[in-house]
């Protein structure tokens, strides 16, 4: 088990810098998420921790030594890849072997280390197959097995579920989600999809076009976002938002392009009177109430336990609910709805986040 530490770690392909310097702890026994857009340099990080890719400057430390200059076999960390990268001519108890066979391990020890490997992920009555005579689940079990026998100091994962179909991949996510819980090992796991994000980590990185945007447990950075962009990003259906102005004062408030006023009790907004902000609101904190915001409603997508309805204003933004069970509204219908300012989030004009206190917990826990 071992920390892992990045200081300024940048990345460039010729002239051009795509991780722009990564400062980030990934504690010790944490299942970390590395979560971003396409693009946003989550795999490049990765590889750079792995030792697939060089970093252009700056340091990553293991267990508090520089390992930036080791090649990967040295760093005693184990890859596994969306792709498998099983060896085809090989069984899986040959591909299981493979790596601690190349370390000159003793036979007995590698025996021992598939065996436990195999019971672990429950692949033992797979040992004598080729990868092509296995299911995607069965093949990425074999995958996360390889990286299982190295008892690697840290785990490091690329989108490993994204070929697999959604209910497996459901169910892959609680498997991975229990090896962490019995290994206690230090996991690193990138994905694009803000679902694995909130359901598997301790620790969420939010990156952007090769920056951080913010880390934090999952419930913090939905509770409390930064910036419009980790708002925006966790949460689906995602935030809403609503153009409008600051009104100063004990009580601020935001009035919105319509003329309607959500007032905000309790908020400090250092802020001038009249700036321009966004109101955010997320779909399951609105709800139909009389005399509030006045939407026009255009879809709707009954979903049993819930029931999803997207609106315009009458400003013409975009406004989605999540109500609960099967609801009556439909398509064209006028609506007037409540939100509830505890759960109102403001960003100025710069889409930081502003007037948030830091304790979330007595507005979210139930
Ligand atoms: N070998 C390379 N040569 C040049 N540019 C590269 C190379 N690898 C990655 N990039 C660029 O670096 C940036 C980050 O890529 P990276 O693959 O790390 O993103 P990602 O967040 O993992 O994306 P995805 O979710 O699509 O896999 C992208 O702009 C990409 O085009």
């Amino acid at each position: 088990m071992a920390a892992i530490e990045l200081r300024d770690v940048r990345k460039s392909f010729q002239a051009l810098e795509v991780i722009h310097g990564i400062d980030l702890v990934i504690p010790d026994g944490s299942f970390t998420v590395l979560v971003g857009p396409s693009g946003c340099g989550k795999s490049t990080l990765l590889r750079m921790m792995a030792g697939l890719e060089e970093v252009t400057s700056g340091e990553i430390r293991i267990d508090g030594s520089r390992c930036d200059h080791l090649v990967p076999s040295a760093r005693g960390m184990a890859m596994v890849f969306q792709s498998y990268a099983l060896y085809p001519h090989m069984s899986v108890e040959e591909n299981l072997r493979f790596g601690l066979e190349n370390q000159k391990m003793a036979k007995a020890e590698i025996v021992a280390r598939v065996a436990k490997a195999a019971d672990i992920l429950q692949i033992g009555h797979l040992l004598a197959r080729r990868p092509n005579q296995l299911s995607g689940g069965q093949s990425q079990r074999v995958a996360i097995g390889r990286a299982i026998v190295k008892e690697p100091k840290a785990f490091l994962f690329d989108e490993p579920l994204s070929n697999l179909d959604a209910e497996l991949r459901v169910k892959m996510r609680g498997e991975l989600i229990a090896l962490h819980r019995r290994l206690k090992s230090t996991m690193v796991y990138v994905t694009h999809d803000q679902v694995e994000a909130m359901t598997m980590a301790d620790q969420i990185v939010v990156l952007n076009e090769g920056r951080i945007e913010q880390v934090g447990s999952p419930v913090e950075l939905y509770a409390r976002p930064r910036n419009l962009f980790v708002a925006r990003f966790l949460g689906a259906p995602p935030m809403n938002l609503l153009k409008g102005r600051l009104r100063a004062g004990e009580t601020p408030a935001v009035i919105l392009a319509n003329g309607t006023t959500v007032p905000l009790p309790g908020r400090e907004i250092a802020l001038a009177d009249g700036s321009e902000v966004s109101l955010g609101i997320r779909p399951e904190h609105a709800e139909p109430k009389a005399d509030g915001l006045a939407v026009r409603v255009h879809t709707t997508e009954v979903l049993g336990a819930g029931t999803i309805v997207h609106a315009t204003t009458t400003g013409g933004e975009e406004f989605t609910l999540s109500l609960r069970g099967i609801s009556r509204v439909t398509a064209g219908e006028t609506m007037s709805v409540a939100v509830d300012p505890r759960f109102a989030h403001v960003f100025d004009a710069d889409g930081h986040t502003v007037g948030a206190t830091d304790d979330w917990r007595a507005d979210y826990l139930n």
